[in-house]
């Protein structure tokens, strides 16, 4: 069953200037981790924008689910620093009232429970809902930002680059935690980084984007294999340098 449907979708900034995204094609599977690869300016976060719905695009479909998160590159940004963590944590909840997710059976109606129940997801300690962002470590307030996503128990997560803001030492640990995550709740990501190694950690399906265009979409398997374009092989010569 795919949760993402984008069809043929091309993007221009401005009438004269060249796409943004040209044609782009693509689908995830409930509980596939779809990776998008490129390099700055080949609209990986245009791709982004375009999915989640905050851009309309010039032509082509997309087939988006009603329950759909993002996961930016800033969890700064993404949380507002007059709040409490705990009220960001069930913002997209709490916004949603049709939302009625599974784990409200053991939680109640609570929201301290429900909080306490969604910090222990991303592995932090219930006592942080009562602090404000500025806080917590650049770590923690991603991992707050993924509490809120999964929360509403989504059909699909963006996650735009959501490591790259972050130290070296905690992106692994956070690159761990979207798995676990997916493991548990079959969770299907679409992942855009352009870090070829995280891709490759992260996705089932790995796409490559140059200059607007998706080049390939290939099984993560397959990524080392003779038949990949040339682009490809020069960014996985980068990678294994
Ligand atoms: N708001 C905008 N107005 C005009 N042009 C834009 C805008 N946003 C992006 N672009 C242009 O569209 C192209 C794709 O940019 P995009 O940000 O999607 O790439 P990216 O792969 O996400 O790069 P980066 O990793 O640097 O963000 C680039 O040429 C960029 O200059």
């Amino acid at each position: 069953m795919s949760v993402l449907s984008v069809k043929n979708v091309t993007k221009t900034y401005n009438r004269s200037g060249k796409p943004a995204l040209s044609h782009v094609s693509l689908t995830v599977q409930k509980g596939e981790c779809v990776g998008i690869v490129g390099e700055s300016g080949s609209g990986k976060s245009t791709l982004a924008k375009c999915v989640l719905g905050l851009y309309d695009t010039d032509l082509g479909m997309i087939d988006r689910p009603k329950k759909l998160q993002a996961v930016f590159q800033n969890p700064s940004s993404s949380l507002n620093p007059k709040l409490r963590i705990m009220d960001s944590v069930l913002e997209a909840l709490e916004g949603q009232h049709h939302m009625n997710p599974s784990y409200l059976a053991k939680t109640g109606n609570d929201r301290r429970n429900i909080g306490e129940y969604l910090l222990d997801l991303v592995q932090l300690p219930g006592e942080l809902l009562d602090r404000y962002p500025h806080q917590l470590s650049g770590g923690q307030k991603q991992r707050i930002s993924i509490a809120r996503a999964i929360s509403i128990e989504p059909d699909l997560i963006v996650l735009d680059e959501p490591t790259a803001s972050l130290d070296v030492s905690v992106q692994a640990n956070v690159l761990n935690l979207f798995k676990d995550l997916q493991d548990e709740f079959s969770l299907s990501y679409l992942f855009i980084s352009h870090d070829l190694a995280a891709v490759n950690f992260m996705s089932q399906q790995i796409g490559v984007m140059k200059d607007g265009e998706l080049l390939e979409v290939f099984p993560q398997k397959k990524l080392f294999s003779e038949e990949r374009h040339h682009y490809t092989k020069e960014l996985l010569h980068v990678f294994r340098s």
